[in-house]
């Protein structure tokens, strides 16, 4: 579409559900020479609403908010939130429960707005004024914003079609209503092409207010031509068959290479999480390994259903010398922050990479223009930029510098100093603070060197913990599917509902596999899932 479809300086807008998924987006474009610029977004629903419809059009369209306004820092959020509620201590699931209710109830003039929970509808009123008053917008705001902003403003439409004439959303079953109205406007109203990608039965967020109907509504559209994607490229032949019975329904998938058959092996497994964790990762993973001495660890993951899970790996891996990262919620830092992914190739740079070019200095200069760009504007500033940076990173080549005095002096020296004022940049900046937090003296990474958040990036190999939800939209070579147990998944006392998204979870890690799956469960505990694959196994 860029080659032959839409010409300089008119670009594309790519939205899809989360950073991680976007990460993988600009990877494969990357692959194909194309490079994020102005001509190209890339990035969540959230991120296109901040940066392509309030950060400039908020004084314009009219929005209300004040010149200066920023995002909320989560202390801000819960500042506001106690203020509405009139007391300190916030309940447990009350900010979960007041972004469903925002996220669902899009129209606020529409009597559902009021009528379903008057409470909530009113606490999230005094909720959002007290952020007003503070200068502040959340996240759940940015949607919500760019929506109004539209609707009040049909040249609004019109600036964003020129900009961008196509508009592409991966990921389309996980993303919510917000972007469902936006794309209705944007594309059936205003003309923006729209080519959008999804996979119903891989919704695995309905918990959060995602609405997988709303692909299934969009393809079944008169003006709206719809492909199904049969063959599967990733799995082999028996992973496949396999995963059409974890979902229980035949798709008619067949995998594209006949010759690649894929294994399936299921793993009773004695004793608690961290002894069940050892085995998995002292046993099973070497001899996945010798069976495939060409994949390297980068090409391994094990999966499980919940963060904490992946506590009892982590420490295994720990202790086996298994170099891994971490992908879930309990990880040192998100690992889709921007802010710390460049920090980490920077700190891939000095420890060794500088020899190399892995990763390029010319990369790691590029990324950190367009992580800064509001404060590089000019030639003098971006001429500071290189100096500052590369007088930190050529005075710390050395992998054993405690990581703490690095960071402290890339802070000082780069972060601090372009960084500033950018209110897309915030939240990264409170992922920063908190990462420098556990590192200072007498924390419980006081000793980290930069080796290791070198370690953590995508250059260096490791095998990859993650939890199901997280690796969606990722491939490996092998997957260990780990604390595959009743009561875990699904969930003990899950409705019908919550039943068949579990399903699908277990469906989504099923299909990541392109060679291995295995099943891990506590012996005697075995999921539904794995004794409906059991069986087929034993039939097949
Ligand atoms: N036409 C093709 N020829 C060869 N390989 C392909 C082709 N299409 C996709 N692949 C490969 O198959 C794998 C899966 O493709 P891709 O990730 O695009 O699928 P997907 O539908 O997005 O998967 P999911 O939504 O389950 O994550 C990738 O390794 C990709 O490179």
């Amino acid at each position: 579409m860029l080659a032959e479809d839409v010409h300089t300086p008119r670009g594309i807008a790519c939205i899809t559900y989360n950073n991680e998924c976007a990460r993988e987006l600009e990877d494969r474009l990357a692959a194909l020479g194309v490079e994020q610029d102005r001509r190209i977004f890339i990035g969540t629903v959230h991120s296109f609403s901040l940066t392509q419809i309030i950060l400039p059009y908020a004084q314009t369209a009219g929005l209300g908010l004040p010149a200066s306004f920023a995002v909320a820092t989560r202390a801000e959020r819960q500042a506001a939130l106690a203020e509405a509620l009139g007391r300190a201590e916030i309940p447990q699931g009350l900010e979960f429960r007041l972004g469903i209710y925002r996220r669902t109830y899009l129209n606020r003039e529409l009597p559902e707005w009021r009528n379903s929970d008057p409470d909530l509808a009113a606490l999230i009123e005094r909720y959002e004024a007290s952020l007003r008053r503070r200068g502040r917008i959340d996240y759940d705001d940015m949607p919500l914003l760019a929506i109004r902003a539209l609707r009040a403003n049909p040249w609004l439409q019109r600036a964003l079609l020129a900009k961008f004439p196509i508009l592409v959303v991966d990921e389309y079953q996980d993303l919510g209503a917000a972007l469902h109205r936006m794309v209705m406007g944007l594309c059936f109203s205003v003309g923006m092409r729209l080519f959008a990608v999804g996979d119903v039965d891989q919704s695995i967020y309905g918990f959060t207010g995602a609405r997988p109907d709303l692909l299934q509504r969009l393809s079944e559209r008169d003006d709206v031509e719809t492909v199904r994607l049969r063959l599967n490229y990733r799995s082999g032949d028996r992973i496949v068959a396999a995963a059409g019975v974890a979902l229980g329904a035949d798709r008619n998938y067949e995998a594209a290479d006949a010759d690649a058959e894929g294994a399936i092996f299921i793993h009773p497994m004695e004793g608690n999480y961290d002894q069940q964790a050892r085995r998995a990762l002292q046993d099973l993973l070497a001899q996945a390994r010798a069976r495939h001495p060409d994949f390297s660890l980068r090409d391994l993951a094990v999966l499980y259903p919940a963060a904490w899970i992946g506590d009892s790996l982590a420490a295994a891996a720990q202790a086996l010398g298994i170099a891994y990262v971490r992908t879930d919620t309990n990880a040192l830092y998100p690992r889709s922050s921007r802010i710390m992914q460049w920090l980490e190739a920077c700190a891939q740079w000095c420890c060794g990479g500088w020899r190399i070019g892995a990763p390029r200095l010319s990369r790691i200069i590029r990324e950190g223009k367009r992580l800064f760009d509001k404060a590089i504007i000019t030639e003098e500033s971006e001429l500071n930029f290189h100096r500052r940076l590369v007088a930190v990173l050529w005075g710390n080549r050395d992998a054993n510098t405690i990581l703490r005095d690095w960071l402290t002096q890339m802070t000082k020296e780069v972060v601090q100093s372009f960084a500033i004022d950018d209110a897309a940049l915030r939240d990264e900046l409170d992922i920063l603070a908190e990462f420098s937090e556990r590192l200072a003296p007498g924390a419980d990474h006081q000793n980290m060197v930069l080796g290791e958040l070198a370690g953590d990036g995508v250059y260096v190999d490791r095998l990859t913990l993650s939890t199901l939800h997280s690796a969606k939209g990722r491939e490996f070579g092998i997957v260990f599917m780990f604390g595959m147990d009743n009561g875990r998944i699904p969930r003990n006392g899950a409705s019908n509902n919550e039943r068949a998204e579990a399903r699908r979870l277990f469906y989504v890690g099923m299909t990541r596999a392109k060679r291995e799956i295995h099943l891990l469960h506590t012996t005697g505990r075995e999921s539904i899932f794995v004794t409906e694959i059991d069986q087929h196994l034993a039939d097949e």
